[in-house]
């Protein structure tokens, strides 16, 4: 494999499992894969990475299905038998039709997100597996760190390795370091499939508002993105406000 985007992803990715340490002989890790862009190709590293690299873990990948007519549970079922010999774990479910019903008084994506997280622990632990990998990459770690900031007042945002429970389990996010366009690339390189998503709230305006937001304060400059993503890790708490701080 000699694209560029491979190699890319790969050293990201590489970097972001020894500075945090994620993979240890006798993992089994769940992966969640939703069928975008950003799982698929975290699957698919992980794959390649475990038949190159002599580390012995397990992977479980998981699609947690939201029930609505129209689904790709088979499809990504074929996809990931075909490509890389996984068996898929499908765990069908209501949530996505629930959270669109008048008994929800809830925001749809709050709900149904909610849900599938906690059907992700239950899978874990059915699995014994104790580490759970999520596709997040570098743009959505800084978007949800404003996210964060603009709507609840909190400075913080996803690590690449997060203990939960108290331990029980961690979830492990590989692709930390590496860029988003840098993964599009490599989703277009690598010619995934684009398993289109049937939920009618598919927009997340929340998240789209956002990602403009950054957009336009990095002005495209990569400098300025690393930068800001660099001080996610370096903050200096001699120069920040006292907690009790109120503006008014
Ligand atoms: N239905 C699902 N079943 C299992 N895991 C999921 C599901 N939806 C999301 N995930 C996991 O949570 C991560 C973040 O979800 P999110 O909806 O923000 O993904 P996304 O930005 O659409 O990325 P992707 O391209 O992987 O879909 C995904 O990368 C995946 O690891």
């Amino acid at each position: 494999m000699s694209d560029y985007s491979y190699k890319a992803v790969n050293r990201d990715m590489g970097r972001v499992i020894h500075d945090y340490d994620l993979i240890s002989a006798g993992d089994r890790i769940l992966v969640g894969v939703s069928g975008g862009k950003d799982s698929l190709s975290l699957l698919w590293m992980f794959a390649e990475r475990l038949r190159r690299i002599p580390i012995d873990y397990q992977l479980v990948p998981l699609y947690v299905d939201p029930g609505f007519d129209g689904g790709f549970a088979s499809d990504l079922e074929q996809w990931c038998r075909r490509q890389l010999d996984l068996e898929l774990l499908v765990e069908y479910t209501d949530h996505g039709i629930v959270a669109h019903s008048d008994e929800n008084l809830e925001n749809p994506c709050f709900l149904c997100a909610r849900r599938r997280r906690q059907r992700i622990f239950e899978k874990a632990e059915e699995t014994g597996c104790s580490k759970i990998a999520l596709g997040h990459h570098k743009d959505d770690i800084l978007e949800t760190f404003f996210i964060n900031m603009c709507y609840t007042g909190v400075m913080s945002t996803m690590r690449p390795a997060q203990q939960m429970f108290e331990g029980k389990f961690t979830i492990i996010r590989p692709l930390a370091y590496v860029d988003e366009d840098r993964l599009r690339r490599f989703a277009a390189a690598m010619d995934f499939p684009e398993f289109v998503n049937p939920c009618p709230s598919g927009d997340r305006s929340k998240r789209r508002e956002i990602k403009e937001i950054v957009a336009s304060l990095t002005r495209g400059k990569k400098k300025i993105k690393n930068n800001m993503f660099r001080s996610l890790g370096h903050i200096n708490m001699d120069y920040m406000l006292k907690p009790a701080g109120r503006l008014r």
